[in-house]
């Protein structure tokens, strides 16, 4: 995993090497202490020559100095390659969610989701960074300090070197047992951001409901949980470090009773005993860096395996690959089509049915028949089981989903507004549209006059989820932003929520602009829209129970008059049934 997240710096080879030189330059200048610290010992005070004390104290100052600002240098240098790569791999890791079959999205949480792109990208490069930074500067660091030791004697490095197999065994076992405890943590993490997410957007259930004390409790459940995962990370590291410490620093004591015997006997000098104290500092810096290095690191692996495995999902199929036809005449004939969630029974099964060009095809039925699947199958959000389904003869996937989906407006429920201005939320359909374009869709829509009276017209931010607009609002600027895409195929799916009349009709106004001229499937819930449909297909648990006109599944005394009859009938328009 970490020479994969390393290979990312090989996008900025200029940046990565600079970074890297700069560490081992200042790396080097390490061994100006040491050096100096054994000159004033052995030659400046054993041979008595104070004239050599000040050009010896700059020499020290000056590498010092150099060493810092190379340090601070770095610092930059490193931040902006940090952010660089940051921004990289959100881009590569958004674009590879729009790339992604809505299926997908079926399965994992937006909070979750979230969570990976704010936080897991940040973390994993914190491994680049400091991995160059650090980590490849702390080994530097410890082979250069080492080959001084070595030069001046062999003998007392091996005493120096005596702590080490122990602490790289800790080290080691540590880190290969810290990743689960991470990855745990992590896990909770994304699981509190998720409970968050679906709290925040159904604050008004909540609120509603008065069960605030209830989502405080799971909040506060979820909550404990990362405190819980992350306390038995940090456990761990209350052992484990100081235990490291405790061998490390154990081995000065070793290293200068082991230089004063030595001294004494004359076999060294003492010079090189109080510039081995000196490097000490240097040899052992790199290893107390372990502890937060094996965290950046243990945290780094974790989020990065998060974020490849998202990079790693296959695209959805025959995004922009297919055919993509000139002309589009808007015959839409389903064979056979079937069409499974899971395992347990089919949402769509073996449908068959035919939309003329220019036909409006109505789909009723109770909720959960399968309604909204149909439509999903058309825009192929997903794809059916089994049968195929034929635009002008042609099959769905043998076309570009790209194309496909550029042919179409699709209207629906929830009628989704982004948190931006009526202006940008519009040209979502047409993103060269005219401000007259604009209005002239708004006009058709019925929606001209409100938005008008908006103090900020087309400026209007409409807020989250577009809540600064009722129902029946959003629903006309949704008609008005597919009226604007001008598509030769239409998805509807119309509200259920109650309109008053007037809103009512001015809606259906606005839906019957939109409708004429091109194929429309709508998702009917309204007497007006059902009776003006070319043909009315009802689905019973997937299945088409019954097709015709309104007028001929009224005769035919079934499933469709019975519906009417019980939900049709309620709409507020409160249209008699011949
Ligand atoms: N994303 C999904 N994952 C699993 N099952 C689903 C999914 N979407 C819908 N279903 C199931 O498929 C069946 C058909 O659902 P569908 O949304 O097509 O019904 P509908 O007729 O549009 O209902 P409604 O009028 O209530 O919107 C239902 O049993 C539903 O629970």
């Amino acid at each position: 995993m970490i020479p994969r997240i390393l290979r990312h710096t090989l996008r900025f080879p200029g940046r990565s090497l600079l970074s890297l030189v700069m560490a081992v330059i200042c790396t080097s200048l390490v061994l100006v202490l040491p050096g100096i610290t054994m000159r004033f010992i052995d030659v400046i005070i054993a041979q008595n020559r104070p004239d050599l004390i000040l050009p010896t104290a700059g020499i020290g100052v000056a590498a010092i100095l150099a060493r810092q600002l190379l340090f601070s240098l770095r610092t930059f240098f490193n931040n902006i390659l940090e952010l660089k790569l940051t921004h990289l791999i959100r881009l590569e890791l958004y674009s590879k969610l729009q790339r992604l079959p809505v299926k997908w999205f079926d399965v994992n949480s937006s909070g979750e989701i979230m969570s990976r792109v704010a936080d897991d990208v940040p973390t994993m490069d914190r491994v680049i960074v400091e991995g160059i930074d650090q980590a490849f500067a702390a080994i530097l660091q410890f082979l250069i300090v080492i080959g001084y030791m070595v030069w001046f004697s062999w003998r007392l490095t091996l005493v120096v070197l005596l702590p080490l197999p122990f602490i790289a065994a800790i080290t080691w076992w540590w880190s290969r047992h810290s990743e689960k405890k991470w990855r745990a943590s992590s896990e909770a993490s994304s699981a509190l951001n998720a409970l968050l997410h679906d709290h925040l957007s159904g604050i008004r259930q909540i609120k509603a409901y008065t069960v605030e004390p209830e989502a405080l409790h799971d909040f506060g459940q979820a909550s404990l949980q990362v405190g819980e995962k992350h306390l038995t990370v940090m456990r761990g590291q209350a052992v484990v470090w100081p235990a490291v410490s405790f061998i490390a620093e154990s081995g000065i004591i070793l290293m200068v009773a082991f230089g004063a015997w030595w001294a004494l006997h004359g076999q060294i000098s003492p010079g090189v005993v109080i510039s081995f104290l000196v490097a000490w500092g240097f040899l052992f810096d790199p290893i107390s860096r372990i502890n937060p290095l094996s965290q950046t690191f243990s945290k780094g692996v974790v989020a990065a395996k998060r974020v490849f495995a998202i990079l790693d999902m296959p695209d959805e199929s025959h995004l922009t690959e297919g055919l993509r036809p000139s002309t589009i005449q808007g015959e839409i004939r389903f064979e056979d089509v079937s069409f499974h969630y899971s395992e347990d029974s089919p949402a769509v099964s073996h449908l068959n049915l035919t939309a003329r060009p220019g036909q409006t095809i109505a789909l009723v039925g109770a909720t959960g028949a399968g309604k909204s699947t149909v439509l999903n199958l058309l825009t192929r959000f997903y794809e059916p089981t089994s049968g195929r389904i034929l635009l002008d003869g042609v099959p769905l996937e043998d076309l570009s989903k790209e194309w496909l989906r550029d042919q179409m407006g699709y209207v629906t429920q929830d009628n989704f507004l982004f948190n931006a201005s009526l202006r940008e939320n519009l040209k979502l359909a047409k993103s060269d549209a005219t401000d007259e374009q604009i209005w002239s869709a708004l006009q058709s829509a019925n929606a001209a006059d409100f938005v008008r009276a908006l103090p900020e017209g087309l400026d209007t931010v409409a807020g989250e989820r577009g809540i600064r607009f009722s129902g029946g609002e959003k629903q006309r600027l949704s008609i008005a932003r597919a009226l604007l895409k001008n598509p030769p195929l239409l998805l509807l799916d119309e509200a259920t929520s109650a309109l008053d009349n007037q809103t009512e009709r001015m809606v259906q106004q606005a839906l019957e602009n939109l409708r004429s001229d091109r194929t429309c499937f709508v998702i009917a819930h309204r007497l007006s829209t059902v009776q003006k449909a070319h043909l009315i297909c009802v689905l019973d648990q997937g299945k088409l129970v019954e097709q015709g006109t309104h007028q001929q599944l009224f005769a035919q005394g079934g499933v469709y008059r019975k519906l009417s009859e019980a939900t049709l009938t309620t709409s507020t328009t409160k249209e008699p049934i011949p």
